[in-house]
C-alpha cells in the first residue's frame, strides 16, 4: 500500500536503499570468496617453486621436472581462473553500488496489472533467484524504455511481440548510491538527462551512453535481422557510441555462443583505438578485438616492403597537387581503390586458375631443390575445381617432402661434413639427447658414436634449410608480387580482365610507378590492398577468420570500395556493421564512391539495411549550425542539432604565423581557465604540427601540458593536444582550435569535407584562426 504522505521521490529513495542492501549482501559474499582465493593464489605462487622437483641432471630427470612444472602451472591457472570470476563479480557490484539503475518503467501487459521494472547496466537478482531488482539494459523488456513514450507500447520477445501499455517512464541520476535527480518523461520538455550528460566536459576516453540511448540508435544496437547494417550518420550523431553499445548488446544476447574474440572492430587509427577502449569494460564486457586496416597490411606485407600508409599517401598527394605527377598519382589512387579494379583482379584470379601463377624456385645456395617450372607443374597438375587453397596446400606438402628428401641426399656431402666440424657443445648435447631418446647409449649399442655423427650432420643440414622450410610453410613459393606486376606488364592481359575491356586512364604511368616502387622494396598504399588480396586468394584465404561472427567498420567512408570488397572476402561468415559519414570522406581513395557505394552493394538488398542518424549530439547548436554551412546545402540539409546552447564559433584573422600561435596560446589559457579539460589544436597536415607545438610551448607557461599526437600514439592525454586533421577522426575535444584555416590551406574542393571533419570535433567551443585570406568554405556569418 502506498502511503499518501510519501512523495514519489521519497518512495524511490526507499527503494534505492532496498536495492543497495541487496548489492551489499552480494558484495560481502563475493569479497569473502575473493579473500579466500586470493590468499590461495598468493600463497600458492610462493610455494610454486618449492613444490617443483628441479633436476636437470639427465634427460629422464629433465622430463620429470618438466611435467612437474606443467602440473603446477595447470593448478595455478585453475585457481587464477576462479579468482578472476570472483573479482569480475566484485567489480560489477562496485559499479552497482555506485549506480544500480538509471531508469524505471511501469508496463502493463495486455490483460494483466502493471509491472515495475528498473533498468541498469547489469541485472541484480535476489538470493531467491526470482526477484529481479534490476534488469539489464539489454533484456528484451528494457527496449521499452528506449523505444516508447508512455502509452501503447510493445517489445520483441523471441517468439513474437509483447503488447501492452507503458504507464510510466522515469529516469534517474544515481551517483555514489545517492539519488541525485529523477524525471518522469511525461513531465519534462525534451530530455533533461541527455542535456545534462552532453553539457559535461569531454574526457580523454569515450563514455558509454547506456542511460540515454536514443530510439534510432537503439534500432542499430538491437538489430538482429540484417547481415549487413550500413549506418550513415552525421558527425557526432553517435555512430561509434551505438556501435560499441551494439557490441555489448550482442555479447549479452548471444552470450552462450559469442565471445569478444569473435567480434572485430576496424578503427581508423591507433589514437582512436585507445580512445574507445574503455567503453566496453565500463559496461562490464571484455573488449572485442580492435584493428586498423593498416595492421592487416603490415602483417602481410610489412616484413618485405616498406609500405606507405594512408596518411603518408594523403600528404604526398597534397604535396604534389597541381603537378602532372600529382594528377597521375591521384588518378591511380582512385582507380586502384575502385570496384572496376576489384572486378579486374577477380577476373585475373579466375584466369590464374588455368595458367600464369608465378612461383619462386626453391634454392639452397647454388643448388635448386625445386625449380619454378616444377612447382608450376605440380600446381597445375591438381584439378582447378579444388580451388587455390587446396592446390597451394598440396604443393606446400610436396615441397616440404622435397626438402626432406634433399636433406637426406646431402648428409654425406662435403658442405655438411664441414659444417658439422664446426658445431658447438650445445648442438652436440642436443644430438646426444636425440640419440638417447631413440634408445641409444646402452650397452648393446656399438654404433652410438656413428649415430651421433649422423645425427649431427642431419641436424646441421636441417638447420641450414630451416629458413627454406619456414618460407615454404608461409607459402613464399607463390610470387604474389610478380603476379601483380604481370597484370600491369601485359596490356592485353589487363584489357582482357577489365570488365569493359579497356585499360584505365594513366595505365602506363601506373606500370612505371609499380616498377619504380616495388623495385626499391617500397610500396604505395594503393597497391597494398590489391596485392594483399591476390596473395591471400592464392593461398585460398587460409588465414580468413571464419571464426569471426561480427565485423564492425567505423569511419567506413574512408575505405575504398576495393577494401570493402576485400574485407567481405576475408570474413566470409561475419555479419557486418558499417558506420560512416559521407560528409567526412577525406581520402582520395574513397571519394569516387561518394564514401559509401562500396559498402551498400556488398550483400543482397534483402539482408541489407541502410539507416540514417541525423541528430548531432556532440556539438552545441551553434557549432552544428555553423559547421553545416561548410558543407554543400544538399549535404547539410538533414543534419539537426540537439538543443544545447553555447558560445558561437569565432573566426580570428592573424597577421602571420607567429601571431596566430600567440593568439591560440592566449585562447588556450582562457579555455583552461574556463575548466575545459581537453583542447584540440588541429592542423591540416602532420607537417605543421611540429611548428605549432614549438610556437605554443614557447608562449605557454611550462605547467600547461602540450602534447603532440602522432600516428603511433595510442593515448589521448588531458590538456592540450596538437594533431593533424586525419588523426582527429572520430574523437572529440571540449574546445577545438583550428590552426590556419586560410584559403591557401583549405581552398580546394576536397578540403571542404576535411575542414568540416575538423570543426565537428568540438563539443563546446570552436575557434578558427587563419592568416592571409580565410578559406572560402567557411560560412561568412561566423566572423
Ligand atoms: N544517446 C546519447 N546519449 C548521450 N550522449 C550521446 C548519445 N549519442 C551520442 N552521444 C555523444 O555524442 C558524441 C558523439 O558521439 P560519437 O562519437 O559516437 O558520434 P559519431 O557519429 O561516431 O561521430 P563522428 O562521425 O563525428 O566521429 C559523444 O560524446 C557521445 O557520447
Amino acid at each position: 500500500m502506498q502511503n499518501e504522505s510519501i512523495t514519489p521521490r521519497e518512495e524511490e529513495e526507499m527503494r534505492l536503499l532496498v536495492v543497495l542492501e541487496q548489492v551489499g549482501k552480494r558484495m560481502r559474499k563475493e569479497l569473502a570468496l575473493l579473500g579466500d582465493r586470493r590468499e590461495d593464489v598468493v600463497g600458492f605462487r610462493q610455494e610454486f617453486w618449492d613444490d617443483v622437483r628441479m633436476n636437470f641432471s639427465d634427460s629422464t630427470e629433465v622430463g620429470e621436472t618438466w611435467s612437474s612444472i606443467m602440473q603446477q602451472v595447470e593448478l595455478l591457472a585453475e585457481r587464477e581462473r576462479s579468482h578472476k570470476v570472483a573479482s569480475e563479480a566484485v567489480e560489477r557490484l562496485t559499479k552497482q553500488f555506485d549506480s544500480p539503475y538509471f531508469a524505471r518503467i511501469d508496463f502493463a501487459e495486455q490483460g494483466s496489472g502493471p509491472e515495475v521494472i528498473y533498468i541498469g547496466r547489469s541485472s541484480l537478482v535476489g538470493e531467491d533467484g526470482d526477484t529481479f531488482y534490476v534488469y539489464d539494459w539489454r533484456a528484451p523488456i528494457s527496449s521499452l524504455f528506449y523505444d516508447h513514450e508512455p502509452g501503447p507500447a510493445a517489445y520483441r520477445i523471441p517468439d513474437g511481440e509483447m503488447k501492452g501499455e507503458l504507464l510510466l517512464k522515469r529516469q534517474f541520476v544515481i551517483r555514489g548510491g545517492q539519488l541525485k535527480h529523477m524525471f518522469d518523461t511525461s513531465e519534462t520538455v525534451g530530455d533533461e538527462i541527455l542535456q545534462a550528460v552532453l553539457s559535461e566536459g569531454s574526457d580523454t576516453s569515450m563514455k558509454s551512453i547506456v542511460a540515454t540511448i536514443q530510439k534510432e540508435q537503439n534500432g542499430i544496437i538491437r538489430d538482429e535481422k540484417h547481415k549487413l547494417l550500413v549506418v550513415q550518420g552525421a558527425a557526432g550523431s553517435g555512430k561509434t557510441s551505438a556501435a560499441l553499445q551494439r557490441v555489448a548488446y550482442l555479447l549479452y544476447r548471444f552470450r552462450e555462443t559469442l565471445g569478444p574474440d569473435q567480434i572485430i572492430l576496424f578503427s581508423p587509427n591507433p589514437v582512436f583505438k585507445g580512445y574507445i577502449s574503455r567503453v566496453l569494460p565500463d559496461l562490464g564486457e571484455a573488449n572485442m578485438r580492435q584493428m586498423t586496416f593498416r595492421e592487416l597490411i603490415e602483417a602481410r606485407l610489412g616484413r618485405r616492403y616498406e609500405v606507405e600508409d594512408l596518411f603518408a599517401q594523403t600528404e604526398a598527394l597534397a604535396a604534389a597537387e597541381g603537378t602532372p605527377e600529382g594528377e597521375a598519382r591521384e588518378r591511380s589512387v582512385r582507380y586502384k581503390g575502385s570496384e572496376h579494379f576489384f572486378i579486374t583482379v577477380e577476373r585475373y584470379l579466375k584466369r590464374l586458375e588455368q595458367e600464369g601463377v608465378r612461383f619462386r624456385p626453391l634454392r639452397f645456395r647454388a643448388m635448386t631443390i625445386a625449380s619454378a617450372a616444377e612447382i608450376s607443374e605440380q600446381f597445375y597438375g591438381i584439378r582447378a575445381s579444388d580451388g587455390f587453397g587446396t592446390r597451394a596446400a598440396t604443393v606446400r606438402r610436396w615441397l616440404l617432402e622435397r626438402i626432406r628428401q634433399w636433406v637426406d641426399s646431402q648428409i654425406g656431402e662435403a658442405w655438411v661434413e664441414e659444417a658439422a666440424e664446426l658445431v658447438d657443445g650445445e648442438d652436440i648435447q642436443r644430438a646426444y639427447v636425440d640419440v638417447r631418446r631413440r634408445g641409444g647409449f646402452h650397452d648393446e649399442a656399438f654404433d652410438d658414436e656413428e649415430q651421433m655423427g649422423e645425427r649431427l650432420r642431419r641436424r646441421v643440414a636441417e638447420d641450414a634449410v630451416a629458413p627454406l622450410v619456414k618460407a615454404v610453410k608461409s607459402y613464399r613459393f607463390i610470387d604474389a608480387v610478380a603476379i601483380y606486376r604481370e597484370l600491369f606488364e601485359s596490356r592485353s592481359l589487363f584489357a582482357s580482365c577489365s570488365p569493359d575491356g579497356k585499360l584505365p586512364q594513366g595505365w602506363e604511368w601506373m606500370l612505371q610507378r609499380i616498377e619504380d616502387t616495388i623495385g626499391r622494396k617500397t610500396m604505395d598504399h594503393e597497391d597494398a590492398t590489391p596485392l594483399m588480396y591476390i596473395s591471400e586468394a592464392m593461398e585460398g584465404f587460409r588465414k580468413v577468420e571464419g571464426d569471426i561472427q561480427y565485423v564492425f567498420v567505423d569511419e567506413a567512408q574512408d575505405y575504398s570500395p576495393f577494401q570493402a570488397a576485400y574485407l567481405r572476402r576475408r570474413y566470409p561468415r561475419a555479419r557486418l556493421t558499417v558506420l560512416g559519414d559521407f560528409n567526412q570522406a577525406i581520402y582520395v581513395q574513397s571519394q569516387e564512391s561518394g564514401g559509401f557505394g562500396g559498402w551498400t552493394r556488398l550483400m543482397s538488398p534483402e539482408v541489407t539495411s541502410v539507416l540514417r542518424l541525423t541528430t548531432s549530439y556532440r556539438s552545441t547548436e551553434e557549432i552544428v549550425e555553423y559547421t553545416k554551412g561548410i558543407l554543400a546545402p544538399e549535404d547539410a540539409a538533414s543534419i539537426t542539432p540537439f538543443h544545447r546552447s553555447g558560445e558561437s564559433p569565432i573566426v580570428v584573422a592573424c597577421d602571420d604565423g607567429g601571431r596566430l600561435g600567440e593568439r591560440i596560446a592566449l585562447d588556450i589559457e582562457e579555455m583552461l581557465g574556463r575548466g575545459y579539460g581537453t583542447i584540440g589544436v588541429i592542423t591540416k597536415t602532420a607537417h605543421e604540427t611540429g611548428n605549432a607545438v614549438a610556437l605554443l610551448k614557447e608562449r605557454l607557461p611550462d605547467e600547461v601540458p602540450v602534447t603532440l599526437i602522432t600516428g603511433g600514439a595510442a593515448e589521448l592525454p588531458k590538456g592540450v593536444s596538437v594533431l593533424p586533421s586525419y588523426l582527429a577522426k572520430g574523437i572529440e575535444f571540449d574546445a577545438v582550435l583550428v590552426w590556419d584555416a586560410s584559403e591557401a590551406r583549405y581552398g580546394k574542393e576536397k578540403d571542404r569535407k576535411l575542414l568540416y571533419t575538423v570543426c565537428t570535433r568540438a563539443l563546446h567551443v570552436l575557434r578558427i584562426y587563419y592568416t592571409g585570406e580565410v578559406s572560402s568554405w567557411l560560412p561568412r556569418q561566423g566572423g
